[in-house]
C-alpha cells in the first residue's frame, strides 16, 4: 500500500516536471528576439515599415540568441580643408598690373594721344580735362591737372611723346601723393592685438576685403581672428567663416540679430587669448539713418577699446559706384574716424581717377585696391605702379 503511495507520487511529480520545461522553454526563446528590432530600428521609420523589414530578423534573433549586438559606429567627420599659405603682399600690384592697365589704359592712352596731337589749342585742352573729369578725377582736380600740364608743355617747349609721358606721369602722381602713409596697421601691441575694423555699405565687398585682408597677413607672416559683426545679414558671417578656415584664422560668430558690438568684443578677447596678431572685425554697413550708422559703429569701436584699441578703419567702396559712393563715403567719414581707404572692384571700371578724389575728399589715403575676385586679388596701392599701368603702352 505505501509502495503504491510512493509510486504514484512520483508519477505525478514527473508528469509535472516535463509538463512545465515543455511550457518554459518556448518563452525565454521569444524573450530577446522581442528586443532586437528595438536597437536595430532606423531612426523615423514607420512603424508599420519597421516591421515590415525587421520580421525576418526577429526570427533569426530567435536562434542567435547569443549573438553579440552589432559595434556602433560613429560617423567620421570629413577632413578638414588643408590651410592655405597666401602670397605675401609685396609686389602684388605689380603682379596685377595687367588687370589694371587693362581697366585703366584708355583713360591714359586718350590722355596721352590728345598730348601728342599737332596743335595742342584751348579745345584740346579742354577736351584732356573732359577726360580727366570723366575718369572720376573730379573737377577741381581736373583743372589743376590740366593747367599743370599746359603750364609745363609751354615751359618745356617740346612735345616729345616720352617727354610728355614724363610730365602726364609726375602730374598726376603728384595729385595721387605719393608721400601719403598708406601702411595698414595690422602690427600687435605686447600681448594685445591690433584691431581693423572694416566698414562700408553693403555689396561693396566689404566682407570680401576682410576675407582678402586676412589672406595678406597672414601670407605676411601674421595671425588673425575674424569678428562677423555683420550680424544683419546671416550669409555675410558664413562667407567669413569659409575666408578663415581656409588660411587657419578663426572666426567668432553669433545669430543673426546678435549685437554686432558684442561680436567685437568677444572677437578681441578671442585673439587675446590665441595671441594673434590682428582681429578684424567687419561690420554691417546699412545706411538708413545717420545716427543708427553712428550708433553703431560708435558703440563697437567704445566695446573693443575696452580690450584693445582700434588702430584702424578701413571704408571700403566700390570704385564703379562714382558719385554715389563718394557720397556713401561721406556719410560714413563723418561718422567714424576712418583711416584708409579700400577701393574695389578697380578691375570693373575705366574711372580709376576716383582715387584722386576720394583721397581730396575726405582726406585719407587709399591703401589697398581690389582688383578682381580671386582670394589673392587685393593690393597694397602703390601709386607710381598704378600711374604706370595707366600709362602702359599696350
Ligand atoms: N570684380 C571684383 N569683384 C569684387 C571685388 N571685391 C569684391 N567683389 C565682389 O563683390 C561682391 C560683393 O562682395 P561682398 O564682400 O559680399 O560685399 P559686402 O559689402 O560684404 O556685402 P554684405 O556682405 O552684403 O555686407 C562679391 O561678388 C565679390 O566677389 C573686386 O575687387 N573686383
Amino acid at each position: 500500500m505505501d509502495y503504491t503511495i510512493v509510486v504514484i507520487v512520483i508519477f505525478i511529480v514527473a508528469l509535472v516536471a516535463v509538463g512545465g520545461a515543455l511550457l518554459v522553454v518556448p518563452r525565454r526563446q521569444v524573450g530577446p528576439a522581442e528586443k532586437k528590432p528595438e536597437v536595430g530600428r532606423p531612426e523615423g521609420s514607420s512603424g508599420e515599415g519597421a516591421t515590415a523589414v525587421l520580421e525576418p530578423e526577429e526570427a533569426e534573433g530567435a536562434t542567435a540568441v547569443a549573438e553579440p549586438e552589432a559595434p556602433v559606429v560613429e560617423p567620421v567627420p570629413p577632413p578638414a580643408p588643408p590651410i592655405e599659405m597666401p602670397p605675401p603682399s609685396a609686389g602684388r600690384l605689380v603682379r596685377l598690373r595687367a588687370r589694371l592697365a587693362q581697366s585703366q589704359n584708355v583713360f591714359g592712352r586718350s590722355l596721352l594721344s590728345l598730348l601728342a596731337s599737332d596743335r595742342l589749342d584751348e579745345d584740346t585742352w579742354e577736351e584732356i580735362e573732359e577726360i580727366l573729369i570723366t575718369a572720376d578725377v573730379g573737377v577741381t582736380s581736373a583743372t589743376q591737372i590740366t593747367e599743370g600740364l599746359r603750364t609745363r608743355v609751354r615751359v618745356l617747349g617740346t612735345r616729345d611723346a616720352d617727354e610728355v609721358r614724363k610730365l602726364l606721369r609726375s602730374e598726376l602722381l603728384a595729385h595721387i601723393n605719393p608721400d601719403l602713409d598708406r601702411s595698414v596697421r595690422t602690427e600687435p601691441h605686447g600681448d594685445r592685438p591690433a584691431v581693423v575694423m572694416v566698414v562700408g555699405v553693403n555689396g561693396v565687398g566689404k566682407t570680401t576685403t576682410a576675407g582678402k585682408l586676412a589672406r595678406v597677413i597672414v601670407g605676411d607672416g601674421g595671425s588673425v581672428v575674424l569678428g562677423a559683426a555683420d550680424t544683419f545679414r546671416a550669409a555675410a558671417a558664413e562667407q567669413l567663416q569659409t575666408w578663415g578656415e581656409r588660411v587657419g584664422a578663426s572666426v567668432v560668430r553669433k545669430e543673426e540679430g546678435a549685437d554686432p558690438a558684442s561680436v567685437a568684443f568677444d572677437a578681441v578677447t578671442r585673439g587675446i587669448e590665441e595671441g594673434a596678431g590682428t582681429v578684424i572685425v567687419d561690420t554691417a554697413g546699412r545706411l538708413h539713418t545717420k545716427t543708427g550708422l553712428m550708433d553703431e559703429l560708435g558703440k563697437v569701436k567704445r566695446v573693443v577699446e575696452k580690450k584693445s584699441q582700434v588702430d584702424e578703419v578701413l571704408l571700403v567702396l566700390d570704385a564703379t559706384t562714382g558719385q554715389n559712393g563718394l557720397r556713401q563715403a561721406r556719410v560714413f567719414a563723418e561718422v567714424v574716424n576712418v583711416t584708409g581707404i579700400v577701393l574695389t572692384k578697380m578691375d570693373g571700371t575705366a574711372k580709376g581717377g576716383i582715387i584722386i578724389q576720394v583721397q581730396r575728399e575726405l582726406g585719407v589715403p587709399v591703401k589697398l585696391v581690389g582688383l578682381g575676385e580671386g582670394p589673392d586679388d587685393l593690393a597694397p596701392f602703390d601709386p607710381e605702379a598704378f600711374v604706370d599701368a595707366i600709362l602702359e603702352t599696350p
